[in-house]
């Protein structure tokens, strides 16, 4: 699968009037070869796709909930090396798009046209690179291209107008709407802000808007995905897979969609 079997997959889920849901773990978390079971139970429960989070020591986008889940998965020797080993073991089992979630210094050390490459090879759909902004991007753009994998961009509640425009015609796959001001983590509620923001960045482009950060109930899910194509799930889903409780993920995710 590439670029366009993403983009593919997320449009199927859309046409049948879904609401696109986007669970996000972390690689490691429980060690690596969980990683099969977890992304077909996943599967199972009808997410569109699988973000997959690379461990790394300096997560400056992330809170707690998943700083942790990134110290056990270093513990246990998780690198980016030993996922991407890992997803080409069993690439053939699965047909839901997974995307990489990395800040760019293990990317930088792996090799920028070695990573893209071995994107390719082990099934990889798509990445996200929240600490590359816009304007450092093209070390990487090229690669990705040339072995089509879709380079998820992020939008932030702070940005103006006309960076967001910009920001929306460039991603491929989805925009991923960051819908807080902070770091990763479940929330109760979020700014009264955020639906015009959604609904402002429906208007700048046709690729899919999914909304990330905070959303951890069905009744969130439902109420950001109204403003735009869905959400991401993340600091949730990974409390609810350390704790081993496999039905309340089944539960989340059927009554999200
Ligand atoms: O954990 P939350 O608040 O549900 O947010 C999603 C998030 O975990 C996932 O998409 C993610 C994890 N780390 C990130 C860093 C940047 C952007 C996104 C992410």
């Amino acid at each position: 699968m590439c670029n366009h079997q993403l983009a593919k997959a997320l449009e199927a889920k859309r046409s049948a009037g879904e609401n696109i849901v986007i669970p996000y773990i972390m690689a490691g978390d429980g060690g690596l070869d969980i990683l099969e079971e977890r992304i077909g139970f996943l599967e199972e429960c009808g997410a569109a796709a699988v973000e997959l989070g690379i461990p790394f020591s300096d997560p400056v986008a992330d809170g707690p909930t998943i700083q942790d889940a990134g110290q056990r998965a270093l513990q246990n020797g998780t690198t980016l090396q030993s996922v991407l080993e890992a997803l080409e073991s069993f690439k053939e089992k699965r047909s839901i798009p997974v995307i990489l979630m990395t800040y760019i210094n293990p990317i930088y050390t792996y090799g920028m046209e070695r990573f893209a490459k071995d994107c390719t090879n082990t099934g990889v759909n798509g990445v996200i690179i929240p600490d590359l902004p816009m304007e450092e991007e093209t070390m990487i753009t090229g690669s990705l291209e040339k072995h089509a994998i879709a380079n998820i961009r992020l939008a932030a509640l702070t940005s103006p107008d006309e960076r967001l425009s910009e920001i929306a015609q460039r991603t491929e796959g989805f925009l991923y709407a960051v819908s807080v001001t902070g770091t990763t983590g479940a929330r109760n509620t979020h700014g009264s802000n955020v639906k015009t923001y959604l609904q402002n960045l429906k208007k700048m482009t046709d690729t899919p808007v999914l909304a990330g950060f905070g959303v951890s109930t069905p009744e969130q899910a439902h109420e950001l995905g109204s403003n735009c194509d869905g959400v991401v799930i993340g600091s949730r889903m990974v409390d609810l897979f350390h704790s081993g409780r496999t039905d309340d993920i089944k539960q989340l995710l059927q009554k999200s969609i």
